[in-house]
């Protein structure tokens, strides 16, 4: 399918652009210590949707985003990526197979520039060693030059072009958020998955960060997984939405659906606690 087929799909809003299962999570329980953080939860992930993730502080957001990507290992439970069960997978093996994140709390190199912390996405592609890079330095020089046109493309796609000097540091919050996502972005991946992507963000710069998700979905067909707490972001960009409360899941569904869930509601409102 051309880029702009997919587009089109994904414009008319019909569904025809969900594709298969690729991610299958099925009786998720972890625990820390005596603290259950999730309790026998499954749910899916199709490709090319975009699944949020829901629900009151410490309901177990973060923690299933973790499971999804290896950094932690369920006590319970199966995960199958691409209909391969993968129990023991570490977050290493997650990215070379796709998966690329972001985290709630900026993860740069605060004093690189906004490329060098992009290209630092590309590490798991770069296929020379440093003793090629001395044997073998034309080819070092032409996986080089086609890593740094992979992260120019980002950088265009992401409008930074002004700023791909800049230390990150530098940077006003909304403008880091997006080199992260920049970062990920530059791994290729096939999964995205985003820990509040628009935490602490003005509205402006919430609208440039929903414009971007919902390209990336569009036009590379990425699959990605959201946590959210901007209710009304959540409700206008996400395919179906999973909730979670007190590490259990109560609502799961598209938008509508889940809008109108009682318990999700009185989880929101505090009255089922
Ligand atoms: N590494 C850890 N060690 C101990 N407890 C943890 C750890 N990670 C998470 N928890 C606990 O698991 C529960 C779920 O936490 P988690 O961070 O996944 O929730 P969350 O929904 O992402 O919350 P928030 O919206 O506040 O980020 C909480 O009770 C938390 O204290």
């Amino acid at each position: 399918m051309m880029m702009n087929d997919m587009a089109q799909d994904a414009a008319t809003g019909d569904g025809r652009r969900i594709g298969e299962v690729i991610l299958d999570l099925q009786h998720i329980s972890l625990s820390f210590g005596g603290v259950n953080a999730l309790t026998d939860i499954s749910f899916d992930v199709r490709e090319h949707e975009i699944r949020s993730i829901i629900g009151p502080n410490g309901a177990g957001k973060s923690s299933m985003l973790n499971v999804m990507n290896g950094v932690y290992h369920p006590q319970k439970g199966n995960i199958l990526f691409r209909g391969e069960p993968r129990q023991k997978m570490d977050p290493h093996t997650a990215a070379a197979q796709g998966i690329a994140r972001t985290f709630q709390n900026i993860a740069l190199f605060k004093g690189m520039s906004v490329l060098d912390n992009i290209m630092t996405g590309r590490n798991l592609k770069m296929k020379c060693s440093l003793l090629e890079h001395a044997l073998f330095w034309g080819r070092a020089q032409r996986e080089e030059i086609e890593h740094r046109r992979k992260v120019e493309e980002v950088i265009d796609f992401l409008e930074i072009q002004s700023i791909r000097k800049t230390p990150v540091g530098r940077l006003p919050y909304g403008l880091q958020k997006r080199v992260e996502l920049g970062r990920a972005l530059a791994a290729e991946p096939t999964l995205l998955l985003l820990d509040e992507p628009m935490a602490g963000m003005n509205v402006e710069e919430k609208q440039d960060m929903c414009r971007f998700i919902l390209d990336v979905n569009d036009q590379f067909g990425t699959t990605i997984v959201l946590i959210e707490h901007d209710m009304g972001v959540v409700m206008d960009i996400s395919d179906r939405v999973v909730v979670l409360d007190y590490g259990k899941k109560i609502g799961d569904g598209p938008p509508d659906e889940v809008k109108n869930n009682a318990d999700v509601i009185a989880a929101y409102l505090g009255t089922s606690h």
